[in-house]
């Protein structure tokens, strides 16, 4: 059974908006300068504890609050999950023609696994998908190849393409052996070159002849 199985953050959904609001909304709480879009862009990939352990180091707030913090920014991220987010151009369309192609499909994310549902649900995606697994739902987090190969045992699929905006999915990938396509416009770091892929793409009208192409090698 072949699958294609999905990044959330920065791939399916423009959910950045609603990140660093929730994010700038604790540190208003916290009596804590704002941060820009940009930087909390660079901190998000990890996870949400990720996330908060770079921002209150940027801030240098005392890590001894962490756990409360890291609760106070899930806890209005959950109150908030798709106010501002935006499904990339296209992006449901490409999943529907993979549907429709027989496709099973999967959502791999170090997003909790709670706010993940949420969003997906919010952006009306839900329905596509087999099988979500978030960062919080396996022992490990990308890149370590475990949550990916948890997603790929959950669908019962022997034939896989992973579909990431980020330098961790495309670590994830290889640490598993899953073939990897990059979506470009998300939340990567590093140029597209120096980010190990097989497939890249831009936009979203291109990810079915991609995924049809490797099915068909
Ligand atoms: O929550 C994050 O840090 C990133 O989430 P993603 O894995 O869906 O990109
Ligand atoms: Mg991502």
């Amino acid at each position: 059974m072949k699958a294609v199985i999905f990044d959330l953050d920065g791939t399916l959904v423009h959910s950045l908006p609603d990140i660093h609001a929730a994010v700038n909304q604790m540190l208003t709480n916290e009596r804590q300068a704002q941060l820009g879009m940009a930087t909390v862009q660079s901190f998000v990939g990890n996870g949400l504890p990720k996330l908060v352990e770079r921002v209150m180091a940027r801030q240098a707030m005392d890590m001894a609050q962490f756990d409360r913090i890291a609760a106070d920014v899930l806890g209005i991220y959950q109150t908030a999950t798709a106010d501002l987010s935006q499904p990339y151009l296209g992006m449901e369309e490409a999943l529907k023609v993979l549907q429709a192609a027989g496709y099973k499909m999967g959502v791999c994310s170090n997003k909790p696994h709670g706010p993940a549902i949420h969003l997906l649900m919010q952006m009306g995606l839900d329905g596509y998908f087999d099988v979500v697994i978030g960062g919080d739902s396996t022992k490990a987090r990308k890149p370590d190849p475990f949550p990916l190969q948890e997603t790929v045992r959950a669908l019962g699929a022997d034939q896989v393409m992973y579909v990431g905006d980020s330098e961790i999915d495309a670590d994830t990938a290889v640490a598993a052996s899953v073939t990897f396509a990059l979506f470009t416009e998300g939340y990567r770091k590093r140029a597209v070159v120096d980010i190990p892929h097989q497939y890249a793409f831009a936009n979203f009208a291109q990810l079915p002849d991609i995924v049809s192409g490797y099915f068909q090698s």
